[in-house]
């Protein structure tokens, strides 16, 4: 006797043997043992199936963040100006983790489901093909239903998704930014703000929950469509003879089981659906190929490197103002070894000349040379290692002071302490450091901020007492620095200027003076001398104010 129609001969048999108990009584005890037998290694196997598929699933979404953040990390510059940060990071802990979703515990279900379904509708067909092919016409309107909800689902699930980013988004920006948020008072509106976008995200779940409803709604009417029509055409049957009684009572059954799979189908539909829509934003980040190559193009042997900086007929304008160029046919040539401090008036485009100099743009027109090679044929990673960079705005990660400057150099993991130590006193920052309670194991936060109290408060104590000669230290750390490389120096104060071989004067989207200071200095009407005058005019007003 097969399997999938014991339950009917053995209805069959009950049905058909009135009061004969012994058999009644056989036949109950092979279908207990049966069950049983079906229920343990059931019970395993569905162990064994939420084990794996948790397993490997978990093992993508491991894979599929890395990779995202792996893509994000390959873009150019000019990439993070159109795509802000909260919305990338949305990205890759919210996106991934609602695809994560639909690929582990989802996908899991759904291959229950699919397999239950698919062993439901072999025996439907086992036991009676005609009524199963009858019942079974609802499936291609079901079918089509389901494409467009499909759709549906996945378009609304990118937009949920959209407005969580620019949600998130907002988050970061004013935690980031709190101690201004704060200066200002603006914690309410910015609640205010948090909560109407908030809201916009509320909105999509509530219109995805209602279509959501109603799919399940409609996939529970034709699950009662089946049971209807098998009843109506399983009864024709019968009475026509071409069924038994047992017949149609195992059928029966088995469309009930198919109709639960179909409700636990088009749960694991939904879940992939919204998976789908919430993947969409993460599959174009993936695809994105970087506009600059990361790691390509030529890399020159020390002895080739002198240091000439030439800039060539440059223009540029910011990939997101391309209305607002801020060079134009700009030129300017630094040689080897010398020291070009860079002025100019506020938003001239000093730092701008920086990072097209370090390739983190490539300029309109014109080009830019180093030893008389265009930059864009060097290898970009080679090009930023062999150009140090020091920021006015101190840059640190959330980690230790020794992490953070290990962080420098070329394999961080190489370096010994007594690399660090040397580097922290070149810099005049040894001492400053070792002055903490846990000199250089001190972990600073975001941005420089220290997280424990006291030691904050320790760090503006010591930083204050050190302010008058903190100057002096940095000037003096850095001309030691300087010795031997060409230097560009985006300076303001004359002090730092006077020491500088040539001054380059921005205005107008170009040069507009240079030469040495001294000699630009006795122009009276030129830019620089103004500039200047502004400057220590401005110093003046300062000390004033603060007195
Ligand atoms: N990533 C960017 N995207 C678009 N515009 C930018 C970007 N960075 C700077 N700008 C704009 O380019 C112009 C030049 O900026 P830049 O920072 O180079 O000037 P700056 O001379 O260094 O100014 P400051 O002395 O105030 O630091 C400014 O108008 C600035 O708003």
């Amino acid at each position: 006797m097969s399997a999938p129609f014991f339950l009917g001969r053995v209805i069959d048999t009950i049905y058909t043997s009135g009061t004969d108990t012994e058999t009644m009584t056989a036949s109950l005890t092979s279908l207990c043992i049966m069950l049983t037998g079906v229920f343990l290694c059931g019970g395993a196997a569905n162990a064994a199936r939420v084990y794996l598929m948790q397993a490997s699933g978990q093992q993508i979404v491991r894979n599929l963040r890395t990779s995202v953040f792996s893509a994000i990390l390959r873009q150019e510059v000019a990439f993070f100006d159109k795509n802000r940060t909260g919305e990338l990071i949305n990205r890759l802990s919210a996106d991934t983790a609602v695809v994560g979703h639909s690929i582990t515990d989802n996908l899991s279900d759904g291959l229950r489901a699919v397999a239950q379904a698919a062993a439901g509708v072999s025996m439907m067909f086992y036991v009676s093909p005609s009524l199963a092919g009858f019942v079974l016409l609802i499936v291609p309107p079901m079918a089509i239903l389901a494409i467009i909800y499909g759709r549906y689902l996945r378009s609304i699930s990118k937009r949920t998704q959209d407005a969580l980013a620019q949600a998130t988004q907002l988050a970061e920006e004013r935690i980031s930014n709190i101690r201004t948020v704060r200066a200002f008072g603006k914690e309410l509106s910015e609640v205010d703000k948090y909560t109407q976008r908030a809201d916009d995200v509320l909105s999509l779940a509530q219109k995805e929950a209602l279509i959501r409803a109603g799919f399940f709604g409609v996939t529970g009417l034709s699950g009662n469509l089946m049971i209807l029509s098998v009843l109506y055409k399983g009864g024709l049957l019968m009475a026509s003879q071409h069924m038994t009684v047992g017949e149609l009572s195992s059928f029966l059954m088995y469309t009930f089981w198919v109709g639960i799979s179909i409700a636990g189908l088009s749960s694991f539909y939904s879940e992939l659906m919204k998976g789908f829509g919430a993947g969409a934003r993460l599959w174009q980040l993936l695809d994105r190929k970087p506009q600059f190559p990361v790691n390509e193009g030529q890399v020159l042997v020390p002895d080739q490197l002198k240091g000439q900086l030439e800039f060539c007929d440059v223009s540029f304008a910011y990939p997101t103002r391309k209305e607002a160029p801020i060079f134009q046919n700009l030129n300017l040539r630094v040689p080897a070894g010398t020291i070009m401090a860079v002025v100019g008036p506020s938003g001239s485009g000093k730092s701008s000349l920086v990072s097209l100099l370090l390739r983190l743009y490539d300029p309109d027109n014109g080009i830019i040379t180093i030893d008389g090679r265009d930059i864009r044929d060097l290898n970009p990673n080679w090009l930023r290692n062999h150009i140090g960079t020091v920021s006015q705005e101190p840059v640190l990660f959330s980690c230790s002071i020794r992490d953070n400057i290990a962080y420098g150099a070329m394999d961080p993991q190489a370096v010994t302490a007594e690399d660090i130590y040397n580097a922290a006193r070149v810099a005049n920052a040894y001492d400053f450091i070792q002055a903490f309670p846990k000199g250089f194991d001190t972990v600073v936060g975001e941005k420089g901020v220290l997280l424990s109290g006291e030691e904050l408060k320790h760090s503006i104590t010591l930083a204050f007492k050190t302010a008058v000669i903190n100057e002096f230290l940095v000037q003096e750390a850095l001309e030691r620095l300087m010795e031997g490389r060409t230097v560009m120096i985006i300076a303001h104060r004359l002090s730092t200027i006077k020491n500088a071989d040539s001054v380059a004067v921005l205005d107008q989207q170009r040069v507009a003076e240079c030469g040495h200071p001294t000699k630009l200095l006795g122009n009276r009407e030129g830019l620089f001398r103004k500039l200047m005058e502004k400057q220590a005019f401005l110093q003046e007003e300062q000390q004033r104010a603060l007195l």
